[in-house]
């Protein structure tokens, strides 16, 4: 079956084992965050923290070219044809390198991936939430004035909790007056009412998860009409315990409502999952069919952040 991912943050993709590799290499201590070949963290705010020790293991331009590549060539060994790449060129501040090499190492990473697999990918700016409006807004700076043709979208991530949307409003536009498409980190820590802000002061073409706005009718029923695309990450969802198991996860409810939805793996080894396993249990816990699954997949290709030419051509592949 074919795949397309909207919703990874790159750094979130570190396979555990590449982690311990990295901080030994580099001297880095990483006993409170990684035993066992498993990440620590208990809640959202530890993941965060850990989310972030994790991150800065990561010292070179070839560190953060390899993470990139080794991702997309295990997506496309999946058969996924297309994927977006949250990304964070602070973390190249941090690893010592400068905004500019952190996105030509991710670049590089996808250009490798692409000539080995025919996998096709796009970067989307991060601007992290519990940073402060004047981080996301550099972030949107930066992400409309550097010059990396890959980087196509921009996306707010972090601490839902941080905050109200219109703090950063500036910032998405800026990102939308610079030619970006935009999405937003929404009901996923917060409830409906965290959508509805989004809706109403980002204006966004998706929201990442989104899956809280189930808990109001009416506010379901503008997502569909607005035609609203959400990038629903239910792995994601159940181990930051959103939801207790899948049976009780929304993504059917919003889907049968018609809300545009896809699927998607969040930070994959952080929650036990992957690309391939969210598609294995839409159709294996969730009862979607083939058919029903194949139209999330379309719907996130419609929704990409990549020119009409690439759209076309990646559309064809579902013809039949
Ligand atoms: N699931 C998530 N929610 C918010 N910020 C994140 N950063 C990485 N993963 C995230
Ligand atoms: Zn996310």
């Amino acid at each position: 079956m074919i795949k397309a991912e909207l919703h990874c943050h790159i750094e979130g993709a570190t396979p555990p084992a590449l982690a311990a590799r990295l901080a030994a290499k580099y001297g880095i201590d990483l006993s409170r965050y990684l035993a066992d070949g498993r990440y620590l963290w208990h809640d959202f705010s530890s993941f965060i923290a850990c989310y972030a020790a994790i991150a800065n293991v990561f010292r070179s331009e070839e560190d953060f070219a390899a993470l990139a590549e080794a991702y997309l060539i295990e997506l496309a060994a999946e058969n996924t044809i297309y994927a977006e790449l949250f990304v964070s060129p602070e973390q190249g501040l941090a690893a010592g390198l400068s905004k500019d090499g952190y996105m030509r190492a991710i670049t590089a990473g996808i250009e490798a991936a692409r000539d080995k697999t025919g996998i096709e990918a796009r970067m989307v700016m991060i601007g992290e939430r519990h940073m402060g409006p004047e981080q996301v807004e550099g972030a949107a700076r930066y992400a409309v004035s550097c010059d990396f043709p890959l980087l196509t979208g921009f996306n707010m991530a972090g601490d839902e909790r941080m905050g109200r949307v219109d703090d950063f409003g500036r910032a998405f536009d800026i990102a939308r007056d610079g030619g970006l498409g935009i999405t937003i980190h929404a009901g996923e820590v917060c409830g409906a009412f965290s959508v509805r802000d989004a809706l109403d002061r980002v204006r966004p073409d998706r929201i990442g998860h989104g899956v809280r706005a189930v808990e109001e009718p009416d506010l379901v029923r503008r997502l569909a009409d607005e035609g609203v695309v959400l990038e629903v990450c239910p792995g994601s969802n159940i181990a930051l315990s959103v939801y207790p198991d899948f049976a009780a996860h929304p993504l059917r409810r919003l889907f049968d409502a018609g809300v545009k939805v896809t699927l998607n793996s969040d930070d994959p080894p952080f929650f036990h999952t992957s690309l391939a396993r969210e598609y294995e249990a839409a159709r294996d816990e969730m009862g979607f069919s083939t058919d029903e699954i194949d139209m999330m997949t379309r719907t996130a290709i419609e929704a990409a952040f990549v020119d009409e030419p690439t759209r076309e051509r990646l559309l064809s592949r579902f013809a039949g």
